[in-house]
């Protein structure tokens, strides 16, 4: 029976892949419902719902302007209501909303349909709160937790990723790019990629789905360096070196956190690990606000409400999140990029003091 999809979040990257989704819908009948519901998290837009205009005008004007979208990609407030009428849920909103946005959908678990399981495209960790009742349970180092899991554990479904080299506004364009699936359930992984891929955007699979997932949320954190460096004046062979220093901290934190979850290297040569930490540290909002956080001096969160209308990074806070889980495990020497990119978000250090933490690497030991 052909799949009801609902979306989860509608922002810069969510309405994109509502758009692809919706597309693909209307060409596979025989495996999905061919009306995609897109959950929006309501706001006023020129006086009038965002949910409201979507569906008139078939545009997000706030988060995706100027990239039409398919008539049968329905926009609702209502949450809850998708709890019941999805068979896959495409969690793509920004990390911080997601636990929310689960004990929402929880509440309807009752009614769930049958197979219903999802997809997460967030990238990003979860911290347990000490002491838990977070809700995620369980996890990496010093309490840090998956969202896939913290998915699985609220909503008691099964969870694969959607990760990639993929910069919504250049996907918007149907310019070509690659993203990588990671699901341990074949069958699965062939039905995500006939949801998401298209003649411009490729997907390759795996069952490696927590390297495609920690992937996605570290590199962040290391763009968010790179946003240093460029705000600093430094160029391109500097940046270089803080991708490859930031892809040896983040395979080094797989292997001593992930270990015994599948971690393959090869994973990291899939679009989900160099290519998205290339692309985001050269076209990336995290490293766009990361360099006008030196040049200008003004705090991230101001810079965000300024600079990106709505849109949320996810680097500044997955770096406090990662320094959370390497400090209770007493791990932080090991990964001084990553530890130094939180501290200068926080105003801890001195973003000059950015260059000598890369010059004393232990890398260079
Ligand atoms: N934008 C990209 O280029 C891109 C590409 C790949 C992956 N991602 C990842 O996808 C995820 C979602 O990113 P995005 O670009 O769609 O979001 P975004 O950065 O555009 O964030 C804005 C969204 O957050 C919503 N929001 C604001 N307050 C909220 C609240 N209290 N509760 C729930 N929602 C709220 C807004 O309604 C809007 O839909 C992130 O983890 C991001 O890293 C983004
Ligand atoms: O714009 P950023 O920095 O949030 O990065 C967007 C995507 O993750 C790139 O794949």
């Amino acid at each position: 029976m052909a799949r009801n999809v609902a979306i989860i979040g509608s922002g810069n990257w969510g309405t994109c892949i509502a758009k692809i989704c919706a597309k693909n819908a209307l060409v596979s009948a025989s495996l999905f419902n061919k009306e995609v519901r897109m959950w929006v998290f309501e706001e006023t837009v020129d006086g009038q719902p965002l949910s409201g205009i979507i569906n008139s005008r078939h545009e997000n004007v706030k988060y995706l302007p100027g990239i039409a979208l398919p008539d049968t990609l329905v926009a609702t407030p209502d949450l809850p209501s998708l709890g019941e009428w999805a068979d896959i849920f495409v969690f793509v909103l920004p990390h911080q909303f997601l636990l929310p946005a689960c004990r929402t959908l929880r509440q309807q678990r009752a009614k769930f349909r049958s197979g219903a399981y999802a997809v997460s495209l967030i990238k990003g960790i979860h911290v347990e709160p000490a002491g838990g009742g977070g809700g995620g349970g369980g996890g990496g180092g010093g309490g840090l937790v998956l969202l896939s899991d913290l998915i699985r554990q609220q909503l008691e479904v099964d969870c694969a990723v959607l990760m990639g080299a993929n910069l919504a506004p250049e996907v918007a364009q149907e310019t070509f790019c690659e993203a990588t699936v990671g699901s341990r359930d074949p069958s699965r992984a062939r039905e995500l990629k006939a949801l998401f891929e298209t003649n411009y955007f490729r997907i390759g699979t795996t069952s490696d789905e927590v390297g495609v997932e920690l992937c996605g949320a570290l590199k962040n954190v290391v763009a968010t360096g790179a946003g240093f460096c460029d705000g600093l004046g430094y160029g391109d062979n500097t940046k270089a070196a803080i991708i490859r220093l930031g892809l040896m901290e983040m395979m080094k934190f797989m292997r001593t956190f992930y270990a015994s979850k599948g971690v393959q290297d090869r994973t990291f040569f899939e679009s989900c690990g160099i290519a998205d930490l290339v692309t985001t540290c050269y076209g990336g909002r995290n490293r766009r606000l990361a360099e006008a956080f030196v040049k200008t001096g003004k705090p991230i969160s101001q810079l965000e409400d300024e600079l990106l209308n709505g849109q949320k990074l996810q680097g500044p806070q997955t770096a406090a999140e990662v320094y959370t889980g390497l400090q209770a495990a007493d791990r932080l020497a090991e990964f001084p990029l990553m530890a130094a990119v939180h501290l200068i978000c926080e105003r801890r250090l001195a973003p000059e003091k950015f260059i000598d933490t890369l010059r004393n690497h232990p890398e260079h030991a």
